[in-house]
């Protein structure tokens, strides 16, 4: 069961440069939550500051009695176990087969007899849908299968979070609809937290309970998918609709003067597209953060999007 993790203020720059300030969010036990932002806001930062590998200005970041930011080198090291990161390629071993990649963590933390790492190795390999590439080099598989490689590796360890830095990136999008649906699988059978940043506004609409945008050095937003994929704040409507009109610009932020241009010529965004169902499970079986289509807007008296959970148009089988 995977556990919360409550961010607190947090705030990073890299000398004069800072990259974001002020975040503030919950990454709710067992739920998937997505992170977007256009590119070079940080999200790849954030993710190294929530395992550690980079540390915060200003903030806390609190797992149970911890708080990550203050803790040493060495009871990083042990904290860290609970997290399993996937990288953005993988980020394997290019000289060892993908059965040594993905014991290494085993062989590394653990003093597990070969007999009990090649079991785990088995179970994480058949997860991902690798059983039979074992020997193969990273190398010699293709860029979707080093993704699942990778992750199968993140799974080792059983970790209770789980952190995917674009896991769809490079991906047809066939391949990018297949991993989604193991992410949804995964999720259900191991109950962990996850956290995904991803480019893909598809991923971000249909995969998780939880959408966070980081726009501008801070966080604009985080909250249950159907609150952002119903709002009408303009980064967000911008970002999750991927329209050009918004106060997202090509570089970064649009200017007073294209933005006024934009208001005079009377430019508006165009409606809010429907809410898609989530992706389901492939076995049926829903997963224990599932709530029913409309819960959050049932609950908070908010029209969705006319259409919205319409048909079957989360679902890949
Ligand atoms: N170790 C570092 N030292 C100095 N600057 C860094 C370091 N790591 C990242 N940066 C800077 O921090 C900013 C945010 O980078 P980051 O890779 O997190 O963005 P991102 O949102 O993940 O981008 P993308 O969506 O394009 O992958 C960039 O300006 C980057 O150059």
């Amino acid at each position: 069961m995977g556990v919360e993790v409550r961010v607190e203020g947090l705030t990073k720059s890299f000398g004069a440069q800072p990259v974001w300030s002020d975040v503030s969010l919950t990454l709710p036990a067992g739920e998937i939550s997505v992170l977007l932002g256009p590119s070079g806001t940080g999200k790849s930062v954030f993710l190294k500051t929530l395992v550690g590998l980079l540390r915060p200005d200003r903030g806390a970041i609190r797992i149970g009695d911890h708080d990550l930011t203050r803790l040493s080198e060495r009871e990083l090291y042990e904290v860290r176990k609970l997290f399993g990161v996937l990288f953005q390629d993988g980020a394997l071993f290019g000289s060892m087969n993908i059965y040594d990649n993905v014991a290494f963590p085993l062989r590394e933390h653990t003093r597990k007899p070969e007999r009990e790492i090649r079991a785990i190795v088995g179970a994480k390999l058949d997860m991902v849908g690798l059983l039979g590439a074992e020997r193969k080099l990273p190398g010699e598989i293709s860029g979707g299968m080093r993704k699942r490689a990778g992750l199968a590796r993140a799974l080792v360890l059983d970790p209770e979070i789980v952190l995917f830095d674009e896991p769809d990136s490079g991906l047809d999008p066939v391949r990018t609809a297949y991993l989604n649906q193991l992410i949804i699988d995964l999720n259900q059978q191991i109950d962990a937290t996850f956290l995904i940043v991803t480019h893909d506004i598809n991923t971000a609409r249909t995969v998780p309970d939880n959408i966070g945008l980081i726009y501008h050095g801070h966080l604009a937003m985080f909250g249950p998918r159907e609150m952002l994929l119903s709002s009408t704040e303009p980064v967000v409507r911008q970002f999750l609709n991927a329209q050009r009109i918004g106060p997202i610009g090509m570089a970064e932020e649009k200017d007073a003067d294209e933005l006024k241009a934009e208001a005079e010529a009377g430019v508006e965004p165009p409606p809010l597209p429907p809410i898609p169902v989530q992706l389901q499970p492939s076995d049926g079986r829903p997963r224990r953060a599932e709530r029913p289509p409309g819960r959050w807007c049932r609950d908070n008296r908010v029209t969705p999007p006319p259409g919205s959970f319409d048909g079957d148009l989360g679902r890949v089988r």
